[in-house]
């Protein structure tokens, strides 16, 4: 038997190739005083031009796949090369200390570091981290062990490593990376939802794994359970290559539902959407029959970068998503900042509770300005297509009301200014603070649309960090508490006539969906690479068996009693 680890399933699929190791740790730096300094400013120079080299070509493919914005950060870390408060004085230690070139980069290192990160200014302390990327890749360049080949892959792989960075991923060609496999992580870090958005396998928090292999042994990654088998057996691989042969007959046939309505055998139709960070992500949605996008997490456009997007980056990327939708409908949610994102610039406190902190609209309602910047952005996107707003984390109406105010005052802005938006775009919340939930009768009457938010509904109804690794058994989507709420929010819309869609992971989930369709919900927003299977399950049910699915589960004692019945239910 080949040697398994077990992890959390954050995107499905099987891959079977070899490893390839992101940055296998950068090995320990010694200081040798033995050197000749002719040679180690040589292989300085030679170090910082490959690093030059490879940030010049990542700088050219965000740029491509991403966009200008997404770009930037490269272009800041080209310009700390190119700095003689850096470069010269690792020359200057070398030539004063005698010591070798890897020595005096991570001392000169550590001491900007120090320096930056003791400034006021957030802007110079976000550059402490800068340097440290730089730093790192100059140093992988000088001990052989860059990731720079990651943009250079020639032959499938499987990318193993302690977590991705959002520079890694920019660069991945999906045809070359079958799967990726990480020691941190949830379903909702950042390398899992990319992974997700590629539609690439992908099993996230297996504790040691990148130190449990070797560069090019075969592993089998299987994104459906969680589970990853290094070095398997002939008959392990000859199973799960059958495995993968029935997955992708499965979605080879499943692609017959692409442009089919979502409708049951009773005749009750709904909308399946995806969820995205970013214009890179419509293809996959486009591809699986998506009908509109449900949540683009505009975050995404925040991160990775020195400074927030400007109003008219922010514009670009959002039309763009309006138009390749073609007028299908795309929620686009303000904001969503703190928690587990976190976007250094922004110079949020540190807190002991960031999830019951200051994140969301309630950064966005005390920043006015950063929130106007991108309300404009996207009223002025709005004429480009079917554009809804929404608010995330939203608890009481006061906020509701608050954040409409100020939209009122950024149009009327565009209208002084002859800027064309969409004057009936609707304006929605995420339901995701159960105190929400309980109101969501009274809520209902200030806005346009509800999504539930199931990924942070369930932590603070269960009082359970979604992060959490140890507790991960009291995350419970089924339990009755968490459905009753979901049937509280569906009957507080459906009272004022208002619709109600779900964006969290809950909305893709197989055993969920039977449920939340008998609950009544509208819309169901998920990964892209989710959307065919459950309209194919939707496609076989009947509505009023849902329904009295759905009553059943409300008056189940627990999860585990909901999931038994689920399962009778769907086998009769
Ligand atoms: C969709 C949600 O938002 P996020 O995962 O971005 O917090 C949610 O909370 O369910
Ligand atoms: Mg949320």
């Amino acid at each position: 038997m080949g040697r398994r680890y077990h992890g959390v399933a954050a995107s499905d699929g099987i891959a079977i190739a070899p490893v390839f190791v992101v940055n296998a740790a950068v090995k320990n730096v010694e200081k040798r005083e033995d050197v000749t300094v002719e040679q180690e400013l040589s292989k300085l120079e030679d170090a910082i031009a490959r690093t030059k080299a490879e940030l010049q070509q990542l700088y050219e493919t965000a740029n491509q796949k991403l966009g200008a914005s997404h770009a930037q950060i490269f272009v800041a870390h080209l310009q700390i090369l190119d700095d003689p408060e850096f470069v010269g004085a690792i020359q200057s230690t070398m030539q004063t200390e005698h010591v070798n070139v890897e020595y005096a980069l991570t001392s000169v290192t550590s001491q900007l570091v120090a320096i930056f990160e003791q400034m006021d200014d957030e802007y110079m302390r976000q550059r402490s981290s800068d340097i440290k990327d730089v730093s790192q890749r100059v140093l992988g360049h000088l001990q052989g062990t860059s990731r720079a080949s990651l943009a250079a892959l020639e032959e499938p792989v499987i990318l193993v490593a302690e977590d991705l960075t959002p520079s890694d991923t920019v660069v991945l060609d999906k045809n070359l990376v079958h799967a990726f496999v990480t020691d941190v992580g949830g379903r909702t870090s950042h390398s899992a939802i990319m992974a997700r958005s590629l539609g690439i396998p992908a099993v996230v928090g297996l504790g040691e794994i990148s130190q449990a292999v070797e560069p090019g042994m075969t592993v089998i990654v299987n994104g459906l359970d969680g589970e990853v088998i290094v070095d398997p057996t002939p008959d392990e691989l000859a199973m799960y290559r059958r495995r993968m042969e029935e997955d992708a007959n499965q979605r080879q046939q499943l692609q017959a539902l692409r442009f089919e309505p979502t409708v049951t055998t009773d005749g009750h139709q709904v909308e399946l959407a995806g969820n995205i960070g970013g214009p890179a992500d419509v293809d996959n949605v486009q591809e699986n029959g998506g009908e509109g996008i449900g949540l683009f997490r505009s975050e995404f456009l925040y991160m990775n970068r020195n400074a927030a997007p400007t109003e008219e980056e922010q514009f670009q990327a959002y039309r763009e998503v309006a138009e390749r939708m073609a007028g299908k409908p795309v929620v686009i949610r303000t904001l969503d900042v703190g928690g587990d994102k976190e976007i250094p610039y922004l110079d949020l406190p540190k807190e002991s509770n960031p999830f019951l902190g200051y994140r969301a609209i309630r950064v966005c309602l005390d920043t006015p300005e950063l929130f106007k910047t991108q309300l404009r952005a996207i009223l002025r996107a709005s004429h480009y297509g079917h554009i809804k707003l929404m608010f995330p984390m939203i608890s009481n109406v006061m906020e509701i009301r608050q954040a409409k105010q100020l939209l009122k005052a950024v149009q009327s802005e565009l209208r002084d200014a002859s800027i064309p938006f969409d004057e009936q775009m609707e304006i929605g919340i995420m339901v995701e603070i159960p105190a929400s939930a309980v109101i969501a009768d009274v809520l209902a009457q200030e806005v346009d649309f509800f999504s539930i938010g199931t990924n942070d509904l369930i932590q603070y109804t269960m009082a359970c960090d979604r992060m959490n690794d140890r507790i991960t058994h009291l995350y419970q989507p089924y339990h009755p508490a968490i459905l009753r709420l979901v049937k509280m929010v569906v009957n507080g819309a459906h009272q004022h006539g208002k619709w109600v869609g779900m964006c969290g992971e809950m909305a893709g989930d197989l055993t969920a969906v039977p449920i939340l369709l008998g609950l009544g919900l509208d819309e169901f927003s998920m990964s892209g690479g989710s959307i065919l299977r459950v309209r194919q399950l939707i496609r076989d049910l009947s509505y009023e068996r849902a329904q009295a699915l759905a009553d059943e589960a409300l008056k189940q004692d627990s999860q585990q009693a909901v999931e038994e019945l689920v399962a009778k239910w769907s086998s009769h």
